[in-house]
């Protein structure tokens, strides 16, 4: 039976090499893949409507009796046919367009079981893009819950729905089961068979859940056993073993501030892991301004403290060199040597730093991509850090860990997610929550503008807090000027600040095709409170620190993500005093109303990015994450968490107890995942 699902579609009733290419468009090249092309949604037409009860734009199944039939031609090429229809509750038009056999085939009289789209207008009810379900002079049956295909290429949902009844009417088509028995058992699931039966064929409603179930279950069980498969679990080689130093109490006291009761808590689990033999791999979760970067700093200390070196990898310049300065400060002092390494360093500099590195002279290395480089080599790491992983890919963070033999890892972002989230996109990583933000911080009164309201911003707010001796930021969406985007340009706004609003007042600019030496600059004169506004693009978005900054103005705000505008906002709101946040649309869509709702209301990064997976959909709010893994077709990550966590829990035990799949129950659930995978390019995989 294998073999038959193996086999290229193109021999498949019907199909033929021509509709075989345009399935090949789709991405379905053998028998299997037709059959695991599966709807994107079901119509549900069992439920039959009385002509009185139709709404405007609803689809509906309607029975009704024919009275009379005409078809003309409005022009050449084209039929319309009007089917009049009644039912003991009024009446209706049907509209088919270039369908001429219907003529010939009813007349008065005839029941009819029809599909449609309604335009309704007082009593005149009319069904277009009809679908008639079945004729007779009484159509007793119902209609049906009916699959609706992801499309193109000119091939239509019939057509589909066709060549899949092809298949299993001409041929004895059996899908081996693959699904651990023990799970079938547990969860009571159905088999695959009735499962991609019922899945393009409902047979009804409560067959199609039960279809859809076992569906989803397999699909997020896979993707899980091969990312646990393929990224490795934690492993079981012994790290190295740290004491916690009483050199830490002197850096904590050189801080300007005591650890909030949150930032202890996870400092104390970072210690436990880095003085077992375990090798840490850590996820820092705190929302933006909760103050990640001082852990990190404390644990790389402790690690320097023991003789070891350490490295911490942001993902932009200007973070890193944030995090060179304010490290600096209080360790250089102990003694501690740190270096930044970024792209930006001269080759001769390069050569030295590098040098100090491989010798050990230098104790804690921050910097970029440019960490991960062949030629960065260490004398003895222990412990890696990498700040906002989502940002880079697997493999990076797996290459700045092989630099030292098995150190301790530490993951750090302010995407707050849920754990079963987090385990897919980081794997099996034991997280730290930073839950409090550090005291006197007040909530940041956040404010949606129309776009034609934006003048009274800029001359009123921006003024009353240039005025007080704070600082301002705009965000805006683009470099330069578009001709085709109606969008505010970072250089177009600066221009128009300084001529038309604020000659008095001193503005920047900061984009990320500056050189980075001018970035720095930039950002430098802003942090020296040299510059009153700083006009930037989002390459501020991510972990910049300035606590006089208290008002962020976003320009166009439709165009970010929900995570993304409260990553902008918390560049404000970092010190003690007020802070605002105003967010200028020129949308008028409801999503836009919905997320512009959702962010003056909260301040909750947590809540802010369940929402925003409930708005955009785990495809988008993941990324490039996605591209990397198996394509979803009918789970959700967020709409079927409650599966998820089931199945997180039993891929966590089989991978335990069969790291490798190799058991003989698991075997079979072993290929699917290797062909799942196989398809994907390793390299986007890993980034
Ligand atoms: N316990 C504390 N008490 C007072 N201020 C603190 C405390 N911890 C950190 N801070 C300060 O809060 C600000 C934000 O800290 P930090 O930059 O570490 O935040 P973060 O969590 O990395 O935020 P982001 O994700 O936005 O980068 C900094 O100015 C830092 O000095």
């Amino acid at each position: 039976m294998i073999n038959l699902i193996k086999e290229n579609v193109q021999y498949v009733k019907g199909i033929g090499p021509k509709r075989a290419a345009k399935l090949n468009r789709l991405g379905i090249y053998t028998v299997k893949d037709l059959l695991y092309y599966f709807p994107r949604q079901f119509e549900d037409r069992s439920t039959i409507k009385k002509i009185i009860q139709l709404e405007d734009e609803e689809k509906a199944t309607i029975k009704a009796v024919i009275t009379n039939i005409e078809s003309y031609s409005p022009k050449k090429g084209m039929v319309l046919t009007r089917v009049d229809v009644k039912d003991d509750t009024g009446f209706a038009k049907l509209v088919f367009f270039n369908r001429e056999y219907i003529k010939n085939t009813f007349r008065a009289g005839d029941g009819i079981l029809v599909f449609g789209k309604v335009k309704r207008s007082g009593n005149f009810v009319e069904l277009t893009s009809c679908e008639i379900e079945y004729r007779s002079k009484d159509p007793k049956t119902t209609g049906k819950v009916m699959p609706v295909y992801p499309l193109s290429y000119g091939i239509t949902n019939r057509d589909i729905s066709g060549m899949i009844r092809n298949v299993f009417d001409s041929r004895e088509i059996a899908i081996p089961e693959y699904m651990p028995k023990h799970l079938i058992e547990k969860y009571r699931l159905c088999s695959i068979d009735y499962a991609i039966k019922n899945i393009h064929f409902p047979k009804d409603k409560a067959a199609l859940k039960v279809a859809l179930y076992r569906l989803i279950f397999e699909e997020l069980l896979i993707l899980q056993l091969g990312l646990f498969m393929f990224k490795g679990g934690k492993g079981d080689e012994k790290g190295i073993v740290f004491e916690n130093s009483e050199k830490v109490e002197e850096v904590l006291k050189r801080l300007p501030f005591k650890l909030t009761a949150a930032q202890t808590r996870a400092l104390n689990e970072i210690n436990a892991d880095m003085c077992s033999d375990i090798v840490m791999s850590r996820l820092v979760q705190g929302d933006v301004g909760s103050g990640k970067t001082v852990v990190a700093m404390i644990a790389l200390a402790n690690c320097v403290f023991n003789g070891y070196q350490g490295a911490m990898m942001a993902p932009t310049e200007i973070l890193a060199q944030q995090h060179f300065e304010s490290f600096s400060e209080i360790l250089e002092p102990m003694g501690i040597k740190i270096a930044l390494l970024t792209g930006s360093v001269s080759k001769k500099n390069k050569e030295k730093m590098l040098y100090e590195i491989a010798s050990g002279e230098t104790d804690i290395v921050i910097g970029t991509h440019a960490l991960i480089e062949d030629n960065v080599e260490f004398s003895n790491i222990g412990l890696v850090i990498t700040d906002e992983q989502h940002r880079f890919g697997v493999r990076q963070r797996g290459r700045l860990s092989s630099k030292g033999k098995n150190p301790d890892m530490m993951v750090m972002t302010a995407t707050p997610i849920p754990r079963t989230l987090a385990l897919i996109l980081y794997g099996d990583l034991d997280i730290s929550v930073i839950d409090e933000l550090p005291p006197g911080r007040q909530k940041i009164e956040t404010m949606a503008v129309e776009k034609k309201k934006r003048d009274k911003v800029y001359s009123t707010l921006v003024r009353k807090e240039v005025d007080k001796g704070r600082q301002v930021y705009i965000v805006c969406p683009l470099v330069e000027e578009s001709e085709t985007l109606d969008l505010k340009s970072a250089t177009e706004t600066v221009e128009e600040l300084k001529h038309e609003y604020f000659p008095d007042l001193r503005l920047g600019l900061l984009h990320g095709k500056m050189r980075p030496s001018e970035k720095d600059e930039i950002m430098n004169a802003f942090k020296n409170k040299e510059i009153d506004i700083l006009v930037s693009t989002t390459v501020i978005e991510v972990g910049v620190n300035v606590p006089n900054a208290t008002l962020m103005i976003i320009e166009n705000a439709e165009r970010f993500g929900l995570a993304q505008l409260h990553q902008l906002r918390g560049r404000v709101g970092r010190g003690k005093h007020k802070s605002y946040c105003v967010l200028i649309y020129g949308s008028k869509s409801d999503v836009c109303a919905k997320r512009m709702e959702i962010m003056e209301d909260t301040n909750d990064g947590f809540k802010i990015s369940e929402k925003d997976l409930e708005i955009r959909g785990p495809g988008e709010f993941f990324g490039t994450m996605q591209h990397g893994v198996p394509q979803l077709k009918v789970a959700n990550l967020f709409k079927h968490m409650k599966i998820l966590k089931t199945v997180q829990h039993e891929a966590r035990i089989m991978i335990s107890e069969d790291p490798k799949l190799e058991k003989a129950e698991n075997r079979m659930i072993k290929n699917e995942i290797m062909e799942k995978f196989s398809n994907i390019n390793e390299d986007i995989y890993l980034n």
